[in-house]
């Protein structure tokens, strides 16, 4: 299922007038696809993240997710949909410092009403998945950098989300691990077959996305094939 933008617009308020975010943005992102968004700082791309999150609603344009459409749903619905078909991951993995791994992962399988078995094996399946296997005991201030980010990434896929968004993942990683976290969203948007928009400023990953969508002062160059 994917992700599609069609002709947003997004702006906010700017003393007497209004600064334009988004100028008549649009962009499909197919399912088991990657798409990476670059630009330079305040050319939009948070705001784009934030708009196909359902999180700020634009000025015009319409949001698509997974077959959705989501103009004119109420605010519950909104919410539901975001949960149940939305994984985001932001830079910074905001982990809770009291949970061991398993436990940030489990919390969203009940959010969503899921049992304590199936948020268990759940869990269990996704730290493999993530490369965490025999870390599901250990606390965030026991793992290091990309390990917590590991457990962000599978946190946000706890829930089988159709879209997965997300927020320069590598900032606070060295090339290396930043890399590693690359090829395992990569791998995990083809087994899971998500639609995933990752923004980043690092230009060292851009050849394992299947797409680069530029920012250019809110408006967005054509995706162009990497491959
Ligand atoms: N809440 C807000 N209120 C007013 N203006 C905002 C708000 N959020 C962002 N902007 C403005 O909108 C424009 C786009 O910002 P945005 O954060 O989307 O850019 P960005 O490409 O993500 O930047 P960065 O790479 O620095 O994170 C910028 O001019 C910014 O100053």
């Amino acid at each position: 299922m994917s992700l599609d933008l069609f002709d947003i617009t997004l702006t906010y308020p700017d003393g007497d007038t209004r600064l334009t975010a988004l100028d008549r943005v649009s962009l499909r992102v197919p399912a088991g696809t990657a798409t990476a968004v670059i630009g330079p700082s305040g050319s939009g791309k948070s705001s784009l993240l934030a708009v196909a999150a359902t999180l700020i609603t634009p000025d015009n344009g319409r949001v698509v997710i997974a077959g959705t459409e989501t103009a004119g749903m109420s605010l519950e619905q909104t919410t539901a949909l975001r949960r149940e078909t939305i994984g985001i991951v932001f830079q910074q993995p905001n982990l809770i410092a009291s949970l061991t791994a398993a436990e940030q992962l489990q919390v969203m399988a009940h959010l969503n009403g899921r049992s304590p078995r199936h948020a268990r094996d759940r869990a269990e399946h996704l730290l493999a998945a993530v490369g965490l296997t025999g870390q599901a005991d250990r606390r965030p201030h026991q793992l290091s950098g990309g390990q917590r980010q590991r457990v962000n990434i599978a946190r946000a896929l706890m829930n089988e989300p159709a879209v997965l968004l997300v927020d320069e993942p590598t900032s606070a990683l060295d090339h290396d691990r930043g890399a590693a976290i690359v090829d395992l969203l990569i791998n995990l948007t083809r087994e899971r077959g998500t639609a995933t928009v990752l923004v980043t400023h690092d230009h060292g990953h851009l050849d394992r996305v299947d797409h680069v969508a530029e920012m250019v002062d809110g408006r967005l160059r054509t995706p162009a094939p990497t491959r």
